[in-house]
């Protein structure tokens, strides 16, 4: 499988704070969510994909090209949204749109049109005077114009209303059926992990936990409950006990199994929801 983007064992100390290593290999069609604490370093990961932050050690690469040397080859191929965008106060939307636009070969017009629209961008206002809610969907409707084959989005609904974050949902599912688009997204946003992410991967203060397949993550993790108290030794996949008779579990698999082997029933059993799944993974 040719992969569309691959990040291998990526470092970088930002004073005495240590990010990654980092390895994450992305399947060209799939959304893939970075979670993780504030300041676990996901803006710093996609400034490095980026290349607006110099990583220490690790490998780059876009759709099997190991070093794509001029600017011109990176941004045919990758498009990112900061979180806000800076040195455009002074500018109106229509301006910051034809600065950035040109730039890219693979521009569509009418599609951003159709996003200004669809957010009730005002093209004729200074960016410095929107709402941070209105300069992120002037970013997103760029970031998605620009129709690249990859695309980064640092927490690109955190300032918008719920009307639009529906909105922006729809609008970048429909652009992932486009082609082999491959979109990295750092998000707080549980409703919008949920919905689009197939991939999530986990950071945590500098370190990366993985990444793990959406469904599959949420089926692992199972909370059990006992008529009777449990014992007292820890059962596999085990991570938490409420009192004796609730248990945890980040692997059903082999819990069930372990149940079963030492004649322990369970009177009931659920999946957890993917926010509390997060925060087990976090915690
Ligand atoms: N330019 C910089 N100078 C100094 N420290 C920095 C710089 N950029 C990032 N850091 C530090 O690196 C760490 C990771 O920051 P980063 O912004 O990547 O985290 P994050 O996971 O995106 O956080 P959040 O969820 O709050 O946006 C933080 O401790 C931050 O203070």
């Amino acid at each position: 499988m040719q992969h569309a983007l691959v990040v291998e064992k990526v470092e970088k100390l930002i004073g005495d704070f240590e990010i990654g290593p980092i390895t994450l290999k992305l399947e060209p069609g799939t959304i893939t969510a970075l979670v993780g604490d504030n300041g676990a370093g996901k803006s710093t990961l996609l400034k490095m994909i980026m290349r607006l932050v110099k990583k220490d050690s690790g490998r780059i690469s876009v759709t099997g090209v190991a070093d794509i040397d001029t600017e011109e080859q990176w941004k045919k191929n990758v498009s990112y949204m900061p979180q806000a965008l800076t040195g455009v106060d002074p500018f109106t939307c229509q301006k910051i749109k034809e600065l950035v636009s040109r730039w890219y070969p693979t521009w569509d017009e009418s599609f951003f049109q159709h996003l200004v629209q669809e957010f009730d961008i005002p093209l004729g206002k200074k960016y410095g005077k929107l709402s941070q809610g209105v300069q992120q969907k002037l970013s997103v409707a760029m970031a998605l114009a620009k129709d690249t084959e990859i695309l980064l989005l640092d927490e690109p609904t955190s300032n918008m209303d719920i009307l639009s974050k529906g909105k922006l949902m729809n609008e970048l599912m429909k652009w992932m059926e486009r082609g082999e688009k491959t979109v990295i997204v750092a998000s707080h946003q549980v409703d919008d992990i949920k919905k689009l992410a197939d991939y999530i991967a986990f950071m945590k203060k500098g370190d990366y936990l993985g990444i793990y397949e959406k469904e599959e993550l949420i089926e692992n993790y199972k909370k059990y409950w006992f008529k009777e108290p449990l014992p007292t030794f820890l059962i596999e996949g085990e991570i938490a006990r409420n009192g004796d008779k609730v248990l945890v579990s980040e692997n059903a698999t082999k819990t069930d199994q372990h149940l079963f082997d030492e004649g322990i029933q369970w009177i009931d059993q659920q999946s957890l929801d993917l926010d509390e799944v997060i925060t087990f993974k976090l915690t």
